[in-house]
This record gives structure tokens, C-alpha cells and sequence, in this order.
């Protein structure tokens, strides 16, 4: 069946026409995402939401959200979505980072030099034929400092067009380095510098929780007098009511405020003063930057509904189109290996190590990982996928490492994952050959060349005559067909393991029976999804 996606926001048209000419069908409903009560009603039938800023996708949207595998946020930032409950879900999270940036940045200078020459004001006057020539005394740009806060995309290209306009930029950004700061042709400095010396400050960070209230009161203090105050960032970073007041008081001489705390923004304390120029998050809104986030957030959409690629996204690692297919054998491994190592394991695991020889450690080993903590964690929550699982281990206080190593044995590429408890560690490596099918190579340390079934029983025993029969005997009184029987020992009367792979799960009774044979030590009926 074709998946199904809802545009909850206003997008472009472009949009809509790729996802039906990608065979993904679609509902576009720009005003559903502004009526979350409506929105919630009809969730459970879509398999992708693509969003703007009006659409919230809380905790309780997604609880509802039964089928939702991805959300696609046409622009860049995504403080509207609850990225931990998503993950928690399973589904992904992408964004489009680099489509409206030129044009928010552009917007932000539109703003500095509409309140440095207080040109809303002075068109209302003069349209009322007031003509008031001293009334709009402004200030040039020239040779004046522009702080920027947040020197991402956006921050750089603000910074790249203050240098043209003849501005000395300075910018604080914990993130920034020098040779990009010298790259950019603009001064590094503490946030308590900019405060002091900056003309104009103009905010580029995402709201997080250390950016939010980020130019309140005592901020402001901080500043010169007479400064000029930029937000087409987002609404919470500057505190509405402080800024307000600063300006009535004349410590603050004008702001630009694209973005509110609330929006839409009915009511502000910002609103009716003097030289404050408002706009209601417009910053993106161009027909270039929304043709770009429309196109791309319904390619990538499309791409991860049907082939699996992940571009962009915000909890998952990224796997390009022509990664997909190569990746996918090894993902179907490394999910298998985890699998494995949970349904045995009995005791809390601490720490997981993943050896990626030859082949996959050339590949994308994070979606790797990601599918190797899948399987693991799957006996223990049926609902955790790659998405969810790094954060369901990091929750759980499991330490996990890579290792990538060349070829180093007779497989073109293999995958070990060792798993620590408190009482022992545990390792199981597996191949994928051509055939695109996993096979397990190496179990316990003991070599073996085992097919991977739905239904298969491991058992280890001490290496000893008659283990194969009484193993054999138990299937065929309960009518079990196996299909493939493995063996392996390490050293002749040493331990040993065998793998069936059964045509149908044996009963909990029989398990029970092969328990309580005297030659076998552990015994587990396995399942996996092959
Ligand atoms: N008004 C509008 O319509 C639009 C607003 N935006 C907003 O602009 C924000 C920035 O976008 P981009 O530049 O593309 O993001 P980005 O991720 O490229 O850059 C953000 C920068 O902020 C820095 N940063 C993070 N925490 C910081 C802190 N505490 N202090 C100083 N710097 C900090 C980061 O190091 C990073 O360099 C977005 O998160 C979004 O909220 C984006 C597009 C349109
Ligand atoms: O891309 C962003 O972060 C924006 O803030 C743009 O918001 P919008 O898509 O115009 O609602």
C-alpha cells in the first residue's frame, strides 16, 4: 500500500506534486496543524507529517500518531516538535537546514535597516501626508558594530553581508572557531563583550533551554546605550516584557522582532512602541526559500517512505539513497547479532562493543549501530527501532562503542558485537554474503557457519558424543522439522554450541524437557525476523 502523508501548514504546491509523483499520496490541509484537536483525530492514518512552524507535534500528537514513521519540517527550526517523544516512537525527524537561510538572513538586514531608518513609521506618516522630516532622524550602518549571537547558517550569512555593508562584525558563539571566524572576516568574542560593544545585536541560535531568555533585563544592562535589538530567531529568546521596557526607557533606541513567545502573536508588550518594527515570522517567507523547503522536504520524505534514505535527520543518522541498498544487508546483520545477544542475555547489559571489519566498517556505521541496539533492546520493548534505540541504550546507561577495522580474516566483512554485564561478556559475529542473507560465523568465541531461521534453538553443552540425538530425538517426537542443524566446539571435549534452525517454535514444554537433559547447559528457543 502507498504510504499516506498530511501537509498540516502551508506549502508550497511543489510540494504536494512531488509526493504524488513519487507514488506517496497525499492530503494537504494547511489549516488542520493551527486546530490540534482536529489534527489529533485524524493522525493515526498518516505514515508522514510535513510541517511548518503552525503545526505542534507534541507528546500527546504522537502518542495518537499510531502509523507516523517521519516528520518533515519544511524549514529549519524544530522547537514545535518533541524530538525525545518522537524518538521514543520511532520516528524520524528531518528538517530541511539550509533552504530558507539566505532568506531569513536577508530579513533580519531588511529589519536593521528598517528600524535604523525607521522606515515603517516614517511610510505611515508620510502616506497620512504628515510629511515629518525631523521626526525621522535615523542612524547609518556604516562603521557600525553588528553583534550577532549564534553564528550557524543563518548567523554567517548575516555576518557576510554586515562586512559587505562596511559593519565591523563581532559575533559569540561557543561553536565558532577561529579559522572560521577569520574565514568570515569577523571577530570571536565572549557574549559580555558583544553586550558592551555592539550597535545592533541581531539573534541566530536555535531556542534551547541555555538560549532561551537570553536578552532579558540583566542582559540588557549589560548593553550601550542607544542599542538596536534583531530577533529572527525565535520568540522566546528575548524576554518581550524586558525588552519593552528598555525600549520606553530609551536604553534600547529600537528592535526588529520577526518572532514572538506566543504565536500567533495577538498581543505584545512590544506592541505600539516607537521604533519597534514587528513582523509576523516572516523571516522564511520568500517564493525562493519556500519553493527550496517545499521541493526538498518532500523529496526527503518521499525517499525515507519508500527506499528507507535518510537525509537531514534530526534523530537518526543520515543514509543517502545510494547507501540504502549496499547498507541494508549489514543493517538486517547487525539487527539480527543484537537480536541474538538480547534473547540470551539475561542480565542487565552495561556496555556494548561493535567490531565492523573489512566491508561495513567502510560504511555508515551509526545506522549500523543504531540497527545492532534495535535488536538488542527488542526483547526487552517490542516498539524500539533505529531511531529509538541509541536513546532507549544512552537511558539506560549502556556504554556503546564502534571499532571499524580493515579486512582482517577470510570474510569480505564481518560484524562482532560483544556485550558486557556485571557477570561475564558475551560475543556473536555474523556476515552477510552475496545472497544478501546473514549467517553467524562466530558464536561464544566458538567458529561456526550458521543460516539465520525464524525459529531456531541454541543450546551449549560440553563437547561429548550424543548431543546431536537426544537434541534430534526431542524435535521429532514433537514433529519439528529442522531444517538446519550447525555444530561447533572449541576445542575437542571443550564447550560446545549447536544451532537448529527449526521449521516451527517448539513448545514451552519440550524447551522445558531439553532444559533438563543432562548433557545440555543453557538452552533458548530464538526467534528472528528473517
Ligand atoms: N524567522 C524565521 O522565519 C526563521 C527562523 N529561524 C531560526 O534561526 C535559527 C538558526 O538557524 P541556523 O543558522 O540555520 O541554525 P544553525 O544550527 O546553523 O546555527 C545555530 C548556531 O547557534 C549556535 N548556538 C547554539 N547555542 C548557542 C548559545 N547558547 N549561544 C550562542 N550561540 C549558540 C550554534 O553553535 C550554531 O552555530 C533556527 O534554529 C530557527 O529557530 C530559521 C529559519 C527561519
Ligand atoms: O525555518 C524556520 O525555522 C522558521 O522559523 C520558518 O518558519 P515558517 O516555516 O515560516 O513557519
Amino acid at each position: 500500500m502507498a504510504p499516506r502523508v498530511l501537509v498540516s501548514d502551508q506549502l508550497s504546491p511543489t510540494a504536494v506534486q512531488i509526493f504524488k509523483d513519487r507514488g506517496v499520496e497525499v492530503d494537504y490541509l494547511p489549516d488542520l496543524g493551527k486546530d490540534k484537536d482536529a489534527l489529533l483525530a485524524v493522525i493515526d492514518q498518516y505514515d508522514g507529517l510535513a510541517i511548518r512552524s503552525a503545526t505542534k507535534v507534541t507528546e500527546k500528537l504522537i502518542a495518537a500518531a499510531t502509523k507516523l514513521k517521519v516528520v518533515g519540517r519544511a524549514g529549519i527550526g524544530v522547537d514545535n516538535v518533541d524530538i525525545p517523544a518522537a524518538s521514543r516512537k520511532g520516528i524520524i525527524v528531518m528538517n530541511t537546514p539550509f533552504g530558507n537561510s539566505i532568506t531569513t538572513a536577508e530579513h533580519a538586514i531588511a529589519l536593521m535597516f528598517a528600524v535604523a531608518r525607521q522606515l515603517p513609521a516614517a511610510d505611515i506618516s508620510t502616506q497620512a501626508g504628515k510629511w515629518e522630516k525631523n521626526r525621522f532622524m535615523g542612524v547609518e550602518i556604516t562603521g557600525k558594530v553588528l553583534g550577532i549571537i549564534g553564528c550557524g547558517n543563518i548567523g554567517a550569512i548575516v555576518a557576510s553581508r554586515g562586512v559587505g555593508l562596511k559593519m565591523k562584525v563581532i559575533a559569540f558563539d561557543p561553536f565558532l572557531s577561529a579559522d572560521r571566524a577569520a574565514q568570515l572576516g569577523i571577530e570571536k568574542v565572549e557574549l559580555e563583550t558583544l553586550f558592551k560593544r555592539a550597535d545592533f545585536i541581531t539573534l541566530h541560535t536555535p531556542m534551547t533551554e541555555k538560549t532561551k531568555g537570553i536578552i532579558d533585563a540583566k542582559a540588557i544592562a549589560q548593553m550601550k546605550d542607544g542599542v538596536r535589538i534583531i530577533n529572527c530567531a525565535r520568540g522566546g529568546l528575548v524576554v518581550e516584557k524586558d525588552l519593552a521596557e528598555a525600549i520606553k526607557s530609551g536604553k534600547v533606541a529600537g528592535a526588529g522582532v520577526d518572532v514572538f513567545e506566543t504565536e500567533p502573536a495577538k498581543d505584545s508588550p512590544l506592541f505600539g512602541l516607537d521604533n519597534v518594527v514587528c513582523t509576523p515570522h516572516l523571516g522564511a517567507s520568500t517564493e525562493e526559500a519556500q519553493e527550496n523547503v517545499a521541493l526538498q522536504v518532500a523529496e526527503q520524505m518521499s525517499d525515507y517512505l519508500i527506499s528507507g534514505a535518510v537525509q537531514n535527520a534530526l534523530n537518526m543518522p543520515s543514509i543517502s539513497a545510494e547507501e540504502a541498498p549496499l547498507l541494508t544487508p549489514f543493517v538486517k546483520l547487525a539487527e539480527i547479532l543484537g537480536s541474538f545477544v538480547g534473547q540470551v542475555t539475561e542480565d542487565p547489559i552495561k556496555a556494548v562493543e561493535i567490531v565492523y571489519d573489512g566491508a561495513p566498517g567502510a560504511m555508515n556505521t551509526r545506522a549500523l549501530t543504531s540497527a545492532a541496539l534495535a535488536g538488542l533492546l527488542k526483547p526487552l520493548m517490542q516498539s524500539v527501532n533505529m531511531v529509538s534505540a541509541p536513546l532507549m541504550a544512552k537511558e539506560r546507561g549502556i556504554i556503546v562503542s564502534e571499532v571499524r577495522r580493515d579486512k582482517s580474516g577470510v570474510f569480505d566483512g564481518y560484524i562482532k558485537l560483544t556485550v558486557t554485564t556485571e557477570k561475564f561478556s558475551r560475543s556473536v559475529a555474523g556476515t552477510s554474503f552475496s545472497d544478501g542473507k546473514p549467517r553467524f560465523i562466530q558464536i561464544k568465541d566458538i567458529n561456526m557457519e550458521a543460516e539465520v531461521g525464524r525459529h531456531m534453538l541454541y543450546t551449549t553443552n560440553h563437547d561429548e558424543p550424543g548431543v546431536i540425538g537426544e537434541l534430534g530425538t526431542m524435535c521429532s517426537k514433537n514433529n519439528i522439522n529442522i531444517a538446519n542443524f550447525h555444530l561447533g566446539r572449541n576445542t575437542k571435549g571443550g564447550d560446545a554450541i549447536a544451532m537448529l534452525y527449526l521449521d516451527e517454535p517448539l513448545e514451552e514444554a519440550v524447551m522445558a524437557e531439553i532444559r533438563s537433559l543432562k548433557k545440555i547447559g543453557q538452552a533458548k528457543l530464538l526467534s528472528f525476523d528473517v
